[in-house]
């Protein structure tokens, strides 16, 4: 969608025009035969930019498809994952591991399981959940579920392409939001963290459950706080967050810039109705407002206006998410904390079935009726 607002005709540095930045000034024929742009079209046919954008709008297409199964198939093997008993019958829990991008969740899982995870350190290393398990101290059998990493205002698009695997997230029994404790802007990211939780729909109960790891405390230990996150992930994280510093702004914009400014008059019936979502547009285009209430998201003015709305009540929460210290913390790298980390688990699993069997004991005792108090005493 980024690029589809963006296939504009351009100048290219010899003087041709082309679309985008490696697009071709051709005229092609509906038949696919390009007529070497001389300005001769032989029939009806589609120019090079509605080409590019069908091809666009039919990967898309695609894409969607693809993802609507993956959804299916992972609600499939939920479903029987919770068939199929645990200890006492009931279904193994799953732990989803969630956290800010690069904050080392991968790692973490990795160590944990005792498996290797693809980890990196870039930016959305994991793009498709993995599910490891691992046994708890109990002996008590789980399955971690490692996530893809949040960023700073996740784009609409982002959110929709990862739908399944947040959706792993919000039916997760327990969450571990694993953080970087040697990053500068810890609390933001923490900050961020939540807001998309809330926004994908974990509920408030779970939220107050969730664990929360202080990850790379080696790090902590070797370096001050103000070298920590490098120059270009700062600019990069700074461009999807929209930024407004300078700096970081026209280094996101740099790749772009030129292409703006060589778009000549001559060029705006080409450009036709690009031009009005030339600008950032892509972000909110077309039915993605639609797509997310059909996913019974929130999309994000919605959140915008829940944020102003209960804009207390968000703050006060999250203020006292502020003041927590963390539960446990790691270092995935050397394994410290690790053996805590799984005990933690393992104690809020514990209480979670206390509190679920007390309240299906509630909900099938019988009414307390004068006859059956009479039954009892006799
Ligand atoms: N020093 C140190 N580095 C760590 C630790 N845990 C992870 N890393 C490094 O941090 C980088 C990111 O780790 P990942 O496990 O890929 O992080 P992630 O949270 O899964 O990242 P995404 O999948 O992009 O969301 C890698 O280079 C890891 O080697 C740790 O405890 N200490
Ligand atoms: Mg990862």
């Amino acid at each position: 969608m980024y690029k589809r607002s963006r296939l504009v005709r351009v100048r290219g540095p010899d003087g041709r025009y082309t679309f985008g930045a490696m697009g071709e000034a051709e005229v092609v024929s509906a038949r696919g035969k390009g007529s070497g742009g001389r300005g001769f079209t032989s029939g009806a046919g589609e120019t090079e930019l509605q080409l590019q954008r069908r091809r666009i709008v039919d990967r898309r297409k695609q894409l969607l498809y693809e993802m609507k199964e993956v959804r299916r198939t992972r609600a499939l093997q939920r479903a029987a994952r919770k068939r199929h008993g645990g200890a006492n019958g009931q279904g193994i829990a799953t732990v989803a591991v969630v956290g800010y991008t690069n904050a080392g969740k991968s790692t973490l899982v990795s160590a944990l399981s005792n498996s290797d995870l693809y980890s990196d350190d870039r930016l959305f290393a994991t793009v498709d959940p993995k599910v490891r398990s691992v046994i708890l101290p109990s002996g008590r059998k789980v399955l971690f579920s490692d996530t893809v990493g949040f960023i700073s205002d996740l784009p609409v698009q982002l959110v929709e392409a990862f739908h399944a695997t947040l959706e792993e997230v919000v039916e997760a029994d327990l969450l571990v939001h694993v953080l970087d404790s040697s990053a500068p802007n810890l609390d933001e990211h923490r900050e961020t963290v939540l807001q998309v939780l809330k926004q994908i729909g974990v509920s408030e109960e779970k939220l107050q459950t969730m664990v929360e790891v202080w990850n790379k405390i080696d790090l902590e230990e070797e370096m001050g706080a103000d070298e920590r996150l490098g120059d270009g992930e700062d600019k990069v994280l700074g461009c999807l967050s929209g930024a407004e510093d300078d700096d970081v702004a026209s280094d996101c914009d740099d790749n772009n810039e030129d292409a703006v400014s060589e778009i000549s008059q001559g060029d705006n019936e080409s450009i036709g109705d690009e031009q009005s979502d030339y600008s950032d547009g892509w972000l909110l285009s077309e039915d993605e407002d639609e797509t997310l209430n059909e996913m019974g998201w929130k999309t994000p003015n919605d959140q915008q206006s829940m944020v102003s709305k209960e804009g207390t009540k968000t703050e006060n929460s999250s203020h006292s998410q502020l003041l927590s210290v963390p539960h446990v913390k790691t270092s995935a790298i050397i394994g410290v904390g690790l053996q805590e980390l799984l005990e933690l688990i393992d104690s809020k699993l514990k209480s979670q079935n206390v509190v679920e069997r007390n309240i299906i004991d509630r909900k099938w005792r019988p009414p307390r009726t004068e006859e059956t108090d009479m039954t009892v005493e006799q």
